[in-house]
C-alpha cells in the first residue's frame, strides 16, 4: 500500500503522495524547530500562545514522578474498598483516560456529559461507596465538570459517606479555583504542567492520574513515548513528520481503529485535530467511524485512517475501503506521535494548532440563556414522539431528506449532534452510517456537549460548509446541581439552544429532532432514514 516509514515503535503506511508535503517540513527544519519549542514557528500572531503550550514536546519525562504516589494513593484506596474510579472532565480533560481505559479495559466511568441519566445512572448508593471522583479540568471552571463534582459531593453525603473530601482527586492547573478548593476542604491534588493545553495533555496528570488510579501500568505508556521521541528529529524514517502531512492533505480525515488492540483513539484524536486545526475559515475535519470500513470510510476528499496497537503495520480492513494511511504501535507512541504531526499541519495549512477561537462563543451564549431563560420556539411540526424545528417539511424522513439535499454539494459535510444519553441512547448514533450510505459528503457524530470540546470548534471556525442535525430529547429524572439555580436537565438544554444559535448566526442550515420520548423517537429516525434513497 505505498510506502511505510517506522521508527520508535511505530509505523505509517500510507499510499498518500506526501513527498513534497514532507520535503517542506524537513528543508524547514521543522521536527527539530518543534522539538526545541520554538514558539515562532506558526506565525507571529501564534507565537505567544505557542510559547507557553509547547511542554508536551517532552514533559512526559517529568510524569513519571507521578507513578509512585498514584501507585500509593490507589493502595491507600484499595485498603478503603474503593476500587471504582469516576471521571468528571471535559475534552482534553477526559477523552485521553478513556483510550487509554478502553485499551486496557479498565471500566473508568468517564462523565464528560450533562445529560442528568447518565449521571443520575453513576450515583448509585452501592456504587458511590466504592468510588473515588477524579475531577479534572486545566482551567478549574468548566462548567460541566463543577456541576458533576458538585452533584457527586451531594450524592456521597446523601450515602453518608464520611469525609467525602477524601474521595476526590483534583487533577488542574497550578492557580486554578480546583486548586484552591481542593486545598481548602483536603482533597488529594496533582497540579498538571501548565505549559500544556488540554487536548495535547494524554501523557501528563491529565491522562494518567484516573487511569494509574483505576490500574493502568503508566510507566509503560511514558516508556513507549520515550522510545518513539527518540525518532522525532530523525533524517531517515520518521513516522509521525509523514502523519503530519497526511493530515494536511485533504479536507477531512476519517479516523477507524484497525482492531489490533488500541481502542477508540479516533475520540482523542478527533478533538485534537479538530479544535488544534478547524479554524480561520480551513483546517481538517475528523470524522470517527464505528469501524473498518465503515459507511463513508474512503472518497477523493478525505484520507482515510486506520489506527492499531500491532506495530506490523498490516491493516485489517475490509476490501470494500483500503485505507489510506495506517498507523500502528502502543499506544504511548501514538499520543505523542498524533501531537507532532498535528502540530506539523498546522504549520502546513498555515494555521495556529493551539488555540481554540470559537469555543467560547456557545458558552457565552450558554451563560446568557442560563440567565435570561430558553429562546420561545414552537416545532414546525411533531411527527409521532419527534418535534421537527428548523424545517419546511411534516415528517422526520421529509426533514432528513431535506438534510440531503443541503449536503449535496462540494465541500458540504454532516454533522449530528446528539444532546442526549451516550450510554442510554447509544442506538441512535446508528444514524450516522446510514446518512453517509445515502450521501458523499463526510458525516460526523458529536454528543452534546461533549462535541463542544473538540469538533464544536471546526463547526464554528472551520470551513463554513456543514448541515447541522441536532437531537435533543424529554428528560425523564432531572438532578439538581447544588449551589446552582438550574437543574442538569436545565444546562443540557441551555448548551444546545446556545450552539444552535451560533451555528445559526453563520446561516448553516440546521435542524432540530426533539424526542418527545426517547425510545419511540430514536426508532422513528432510524426507520424514517432507511426508507430514504
Ligand atoms: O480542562 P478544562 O479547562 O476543563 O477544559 C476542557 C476542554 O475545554 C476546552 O478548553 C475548550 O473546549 C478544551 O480545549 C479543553 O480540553
Amino acid at each position: 500500500m505505498g510506502k511505510m516509514e517506522a521508527a520508535g515503535g511505530l509505523a505509517v503506511t500510507t499510499g498518500v503522495d506526501v513527498n513534497a508535503a514532507v520535503d517542506r517540513l524537513k528543508a524547514d527544519d521543522v521536527p527539530a524547530r518543534v522539538a526545541a519549542k520554538d514558539a515562532t514557528l506558526w506565525g507571529p500572531e501564534a507565537e505567544a500562545e505557542a510559547a507557553i503550550r509547547l511542554g508536551w514536546v517532552d514533559t512526559f519525562v517529568q510524569s513519571k514522578e507521578l507513578v509512585e504516589p498514584l501507585a500509593k494513593l490507589r493502595a491507600d484506596f484499595a485498603e478503603q474498598g474503593i476500587d471504582h474510579i469516576a471521571l468528571a472532565g471535559m475534552g482534553g480533560s477526559s477523552l485521553a483516560p478513556e483510550v487509554i481505559s478502553r485499551t486496557l479495559d479498565l471500566g473508568i466511568s468517564i462523565l464528560d456529559t450533562t445529560d442528568p441519566g447518565q449521571i443520575v445512572a453513576e450515583l448509585g448508593e452501592a456504587s458511590l461507596r466504592r468510588t473515588a471522583v477524579v475531577v479534572s479540568s486545566k482551567s478549574g471552571s468548566t462548567v460541566e465538570t463543577d456541576s458533576q463534582r458538585r452533584a457527586f459531593e451531594a450524592a456521597f453525603k446523601g450515602v453518608g459517606v464520611e469525609d467525602s473530601a477524601k474521595r476526590f482527586v483534583f487533577v488542574t492547573d497550578p492557580g486554578s479555583a480546583l486548586e484552591k478548593l481542593a486545598n481548602e476542604q483536603g482533597s488529594h491534588l496533582f497540579l498538571a504542567d501548565a505549559n500544556v493545553g488540554g487536548r495535547y495533555s494524554a501523557l501528563t496528570a491529565f491522562g494518567l492520574v484516573p487511569t494509574a488510579l483505576a490500574g493502568a501500568d503508566v510507566a509503560e505508556l511514558i516508556e513507549q513515548a520515550e522510545e518513539f521521541a527518540t525518532t522525532i528529529q530523525s533524517e531517515g524514517d520518521n513516522p509521525a513528520l509523514v502523519l503530519g502531512a497526511v493530515i494536511a492533505a485533504k479536507p477531512t480525515i476519517t479516523i477507524a481503529d484497525d482492531g489490533t488492540g488500541v481502542v477508540g483513539l479516533g475520540d482523542w484524536a478527533e478533538q485534537l485535530i479538530a479544535e488544534s486545526l478547524g479554524k480561520d475559515g480551513k483546517g481538517t475535519l475528523p470524522v470517527v467511524l464505528e469501524g473498518p470500513a465503515a459507511a463513508g470510510a474512503g472518497g477523493a476528499d478525505r484520507v482515510y485512517a486506520t489506527v492499531g496497537g500491532s506495530s506490523t503495520g498490516l491493516p485489517t480492513g475490509s476490501a470494500l475501503a483500503m485505507p489510506d494511511v495506517v498507523v500502528n504501535g502502543p499506544l504511548g507512541a501514538q499520543f505523542l506521535a498524533w501531537e507532532l504531526a498535528t502540530a506539523y499541519a498546522g504549520y502546513l495549512i498555515g494555521i495556529d494548532p493551539f488555540n481554540q477561537p470559537n469555543v467560547t462563543e456557545s458558552k457565552e451564549n450558554t451563560n446568557r440563556i442560563l440567565a435570561d431563560g430558553l429562546p420561545e420556539e414552537r416545532p414546525h411540526a411533531v411527527d409521532g414522539a419527534v418535534e421537527i424545528y428548523g424545517s419546511h417539511a411534516d415528517t422526520v424522513a421529509g426533514a432528513l431528506g431535506e438534510v440531503l439535499t443541503n449536503a449535496d454539494r462540494e465541500d458540504a459535510y454532516i454533522a449530528v449532534l446528539a444532546y442526549l444519553d451516550r450510554i442510554d441512547d447509544a442506538a441512535v448514533a446508528g444514524l450516522r452510517a446510514e446518512l453517509a450510505e445515502r450521501t458523499g459528503a463526510p458525516v460526523t457524530w458529536g454528543w452534546g456537549p461533549r462535541f463542544l470540546h473538540s469538533t464544536g470548534q471546526f463547526h464554528k471556525g472551520g470551513r463554513q460548509t456543514g448541515v447541522f442535525v441536532q437531537l435533543t430529547g424529554e428528560v425523564g429524572e432531572d438532578l439538581v446541581i447544588p449551589g446552582r439555580d438550574y437543574t442538569f436537565a436545565g444546562l443540557q438544554a441551555a448548551q444546545a439552544a446556545g450552539d444552535r444559535q451560533a451555528l445559526e448566526s453563520r446561516e448553516r442550515p440546521l435542524v432540530r429532532f426533539h424526542l418527545t420520548d426517547r425510545k419511540h423517537g430514536i426508532n422513528q429516525l432510524l426507520h424514517a432514514v432507511r426508507e430514504l434513497s
